[in-house]
């Protein structure tokens, strides 16, 4: 069953910046569809500033788009914040990468994992330290933890707290951005499983936001590539890390060893949208694609299916037949 559509999102924004005396349009989301099948870990993979963060807050209603819809359990998302829109928000949890920053430092943790119980008006009191109690459990915390403070707790155990948090109002879309990127990667890769075990005891559909391959290959069953605010490949994550079919998710995976260093050369390149590349009719990757022909500077390619279950933007793969 499918949880969740995204269909043709845009989202435009104003840079703060001039270009040629007008402000400078910055397309974060252009034009992006997705569908998360109920149960499924969906990996949004791109350098900084290619609108997965956009994104994320686009599906729980955070942001509007100026353009396309999204839909949750077969639910357009209201676009006023009234009561239908907060009975569906009670469903979509969204997980921060800094978890001190998502905490109040003067609350205890119970306090803070039962927030969302009194904000949702779930449950009495009795009912309500059940609930905490079964939450750290499931997230691997016990003892007194419930009664300490954030600042006394590892960084490890914030995220799990943070976790516990999240899924407190019993939510069945979770949105991690960058999940496990403050923390030391001895504990990344415990966070990870147990997202993946969480997703099993609570049937949870997570949208994983990161721009770390290592991570996203260990849990995602699905991946899309996003590229300066377009999804530019989108398949199963065994697929795509076997026989990346865009330049740029080549490009990706080839650099996952030193994945910071690449994306900051990256950056260093084409970081942010400019007014060019915003306006552009060609492919936004053409400038730094090994393959780019004169079609790929005058026409945008769109996602087409290559193979079946795999769905590829660019004339290259397309005019080549499929995956190389
Ligand atoms: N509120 C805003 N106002 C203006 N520009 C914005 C705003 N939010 C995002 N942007 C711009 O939109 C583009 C996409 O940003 P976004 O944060 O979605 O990318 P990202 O892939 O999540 O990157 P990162 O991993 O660095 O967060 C960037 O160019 C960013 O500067």
């Amino acid at each position: 069953m499918t949880l969740l559509s995204v269909n043709a999102i845009t989202r435009r924004y104003t840079s703060p910046g001039f270009c040629f005396g007008r402000k400078r349009p910055i397309v974060a989301v252009e034009n992006v569809s997705l569908s998360l099948q109920q149960g499924t870990i969906l990996g949004l993979v791109g350098e900084s500033g290619s609108g997965k963060s956009t994104t994320g807050k686009l599906v729980l209603g955070l942001e509007k788009p100026d353009s396309g819809e999204v839909i949750f359990a077969g639910n357009p998302l209201p676009a006023a914040r009234d009561s239908s829109w907060r009975s569906l928000r009670a469903q979509m949890q969204m997980v921060y990468q800094d978890p001190l920053a998502a905490m109040d430092p003067r609350m205890t943790i119970s306090s803070i994992i039962s927030e969302p119980l009194h904000i949702h008006g779930i449950g009495n009191s009795d009912e309500r330290d059940e609930r905490v109690s079964v939450l750290l459990r499931s997230v691997g915390l016990g003892g007194d933890i419930g009664k300490r403070y954030p600042h006394e707790l590892s960084g490890g155990q914030r995220q799990r707290v943070v976790l516990a948090r999240a899924l407190a109002s019993g939510p069945r879309l979770l949105v991690c951005d960058e999940p496990v990127s403050a923390l030391d990667v001895s504990i990344q890769a415990q966070i990870l499983n147990l997202l993946a075990d969480l997703r099993d005891e609570f049937h949870l559909t997570i949208l994983f936001i990161s721009h770390d391959m290592r991570a996203v290959r260990s849990i995602c069953d699905e991946l899309a590539v996003m590229y300066l605010g377009n999804i530019v490949e989108i398949g199963q994550t065994d697929d795509i890390v076997h026989a990346p079919a865009h330049p740029y998710t080549r490009a990706l995976m080839s650099a996952v060893p030193a994945l910071g260093r690449i994306i900051t050369e990256m950056d260093l390149i084409d970081g942010e949208v400019d007014s060019g590349s915003t306006e552009t009719e060609g492919c936004k990757f053409y400038r730094r694609c090994p393959h780019a022909t004169y079609r790929c500077r005058q026409e945008r390619p769109r996602l087409a299916a290559v193979v079946p279950g795999r769905q590829v933007a660019c004339h290259f793969v397309e005019e080549n037949g499929g995956v190389p």
